[in-house]
């Protein structure tokens, strides 16, 4: 039990207060591989009780950065302070985690009951504890009634709940997830992912998992870790995340963006297709200059007036939910995704060769440097 109380979230509200406790600091952590730099001086707090999920593209360096919370890959430099402990050199057994990997790595030759108990025998529990603990954990992810079953009797989305009742049977302080539903089918994926979350939270056990997949990190996490190329390009709560991107590569990276060039005019002003257009305000942007301005097609909003920008309808895909209509932008060769909801469409009356003309609200309007939106 963490005593300590460090910070306090509650700005905002007099009577509820959330104590926030570091769980974990990665201080100034770097890794190379010979001359490459896998990871690039990486300095982050995750704290008591948070989900949070390390997103990026393949090679980015987020399996390694897990493998050096977990002592199984050693860092070239920097620290890791679990609890207020330095544990940046002990080996992976004296450090407090449960690991579960995408392949689920269950001993083959051992029933559900033994797997889950195996980090026990190892401590040297006794009969009754363990007995208690395993049935405990086997019906808190719902696999009562399998204690005697083996591996291979098992579907992938079971073996992979053995596996994280075996990673949590000692009552880790932290538990590591190593792209875990990857190995799944969506629809199985899709369920178990609302069962680790609801799992996590209700044991309000710290949680690190490791995703290349966006709606995973965005669905689960409390705060999502953004990485490319060994280095953390943005950490925030899934919305921070989506709405307020803090690169070109998140904003590219998280959903589908729009990346129009524009001329800047002032701090909130640039220019898009010869017409004046309003943004977030930017520091650092040279007036006069292109830009990239960034807007996702859910914040477009298409009417039948055509004052101001326009463009051309020169594409209808139907998503269900909504239609995703591809203009090109009257006066200039650029063309942007707009999504309109299906409740929508029918007063627009979309058709291709259409002219609509286009809203792009301020608030949704975001500005990058030029050639920063490449993956
Ligand atoms: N043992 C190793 N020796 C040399 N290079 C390595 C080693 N392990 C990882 N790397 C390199 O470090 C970089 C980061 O690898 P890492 O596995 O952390 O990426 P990742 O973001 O987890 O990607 P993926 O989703 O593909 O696993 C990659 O370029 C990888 O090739």
């Amino acid at each position: 039990m963490q005593t300590t109380m460090t910070s306090l979230l509650a700005a905002d509200s007099p009577t509820v207060m959330t104590p926030i406790t570091p769980h974990l600091h990665i201080e100034a952590v770097t890794k190379k591989f010979g001359s490459f730099t896998a990871l690039d001086i990486i300095s982050l707090t995750i704290n008591e009780g948070e989900f949070v999920c390390f997103l990026g593209p393949s090679g980015c360096g987020k399996t390694t950065l897990l493998r050096t919370i977990a002592g199984l890959s050693q860092q070239t430099s920097g620290k890791l302070i679990q609890r207020g402990i330095d544990v940046s050199t002990l080996p992976p057994q004296a450090r407090d985690f449960g690991i579960v990997f995408q392949s689920y790595a269950l001993f083959p030759n051992l029933t559900v009951f033994n797997n889950v108990a195996y980090g026990l025998r190892n401590r040297r529990a006794d009969r009754a504890r363990i007995n208690y603990r395993v049935t405990e954990l086997l019906a808190l992810v719902n696999l009562s009634g399998s204690e005697h079953k083996y591996p291979a009797a098992l579907s992938g989305g079971q073996q992979q709940r053995v596996a994280l009742a075996r990673a949590l049977a000692t009552e880790p302080g932290l538990l590591l997830l190593d792209e875990p539903l990857s190995a799944l089918d969506a629809r199985v994926r899709g369920h178990l992912r609302s069962q680790i979350k609801a799992l996590q939270a209700r044991l309000g056990v710290t949680t690190i998992m490791v995703t290349h997949d966006q709606e995973e990190a965005l669905t689960m996490a409390d705060r999502i870790v953004v990485m490319n190329h060994g280095v953390i390009e943005q950490v925030g709560t899934p919305a921070e995340i989506y709405h307020q991107p803090a690169s070109a590569f998140v904003a590219s990276f998280i959903g589908t963006m729009n990346f129009l060039d524009v001329t800047v005019n002032s701090a909130d002003q640039v220019t898009l297709a010869a017409k004046p257009l309003t943004c977030q305000p930017h520091h650092n942007m040279p007036l006069g200059e292109t830009a990239r301005l960034a807007v996702r097609p859910e914040a477009i909003a298409l009417t039948q007036q055509q004052q101001g920008l326009s463009g051309e309808v020169i594409d209808i895909e139907f998503l269900g939910a909504f239609q995703r209509v591809t203009l090109r932008l009257t006066g200039a060769d650029q063309t942007l995704l707009a999504d309109v909801p299906s409740r929508d469409s029918t007063s627009l009356s979309l058709y291709v060769g259409q002219t609509l003309g286009i809203h792009i609200p301020a608030e949704a309007a975001r500005l990058y440097p030029v050639g920063s939106d490449h993956l």
